[in-house]
């Protein structure tokens, strides 16, 4: 299994401290949905796991990596910033990955978009918000990096491709190589996909180890639980 472990992790934005003492450790998960009010820090904690951004201190271990460097190797993250160039057409991108990363799938890629009706003759620029999250999730899963940092994508996509996604996140879950956490407020949609889940609030932050059995004991459902421990 994949392991994804915060020791005391501080990250402040100039004055503003955005995580104070953060620690966490996931080590036999496949899909964790992280949770938690606007602005409380998940995208921040997401990128700095990435090793896209830097923290202040403490430390963050990604299957024993610990550079950002050697973290940002071991996972890709995804969100609904572009990070292609769109003036390419699916199909180059997806080539353009698999220059970049050889163990990328390409074949696997391909088969995605076919199945999601993503055009791959057609430039990035021209896809609708909903299906460039959908490509940037296809490329994500292509990748052979073990960890996946999913940064609400689920936000403004109409139900069809709310389908379409929850169907790829689920062909990505049951790869039982990988490990999925993702930042979402779409509780509905995840909640059968997710073993763990990750709360950060105000004071701190809460683990799920097993959602499952959470919900038997307290017969409540993810969104219940966010109310309660979450201040939604
Ligand atoms: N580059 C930055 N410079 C300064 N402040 C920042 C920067 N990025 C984020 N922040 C601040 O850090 C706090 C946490 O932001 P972050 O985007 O991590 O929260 P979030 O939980 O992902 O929010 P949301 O649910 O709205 O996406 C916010 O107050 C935000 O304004």
């Amino acid at each position: 299994m994949n392991t994804m472990i915060l020791n005391g992790v501080k990250k402040r934005y100039g004055k503003k401290a955005v995580l104070a003492d953060i620690s966490v450790v996931l080590k036999k998960h496949r899909f964790v949905v992280l949770l938690g009010e606007n602005g409380i820090g998940k995208t921040t904690l997401l990128k700095l796991c990435a090793g896209l951004i830097p923290y202040d201190s403490g430390e963050v271990l990604l299957n024993g990596a610990r550079t950002r460097q050697a973290r940002a190797q071991t996972s890709v993250y995804v969100s609904d910033e572009v990070n292609m160039d769109p003036f390419l057409t699916l199909k180059k991108a997806i080539e353009v990955h698999k220059r970049m990363e050889p163990s990328f799938d390409q074949d696997q890629a391909i088969e995605w978009c076919n199945q999601l009706a993503l055009p791959l003759a057609e430039k990035v620029t021209t896809l609708s918000t909903g299906q460039r999250h959908l490509f940037s999730l296809v490329l994500a899963a292509a990748s052979s990096r073990p960890i996946i940092f999913i940064d609400e994508l689920l936000a403004n996509l109409d139900s069809a491709k709310k389908e379409a996604m929850i169907a790829l996140l689920t062909d990505v879950v049951t790869d039982q190589s990988r490990l999925v956490v993702m930042a979402s407020h779409a509780y509905e949609e995840v909640e059968l996909l997710a073993d763990g889940a990750v709360f950060l609030h105000e004071d701190g932050i809460e683990i799920i180890e097993d959602i499952e059995t959470w919900r038997q004991q307290h017969g409540a459902s993810l969104k219940a639980l966010f109310s309660k421990v979450g201040r939604s």
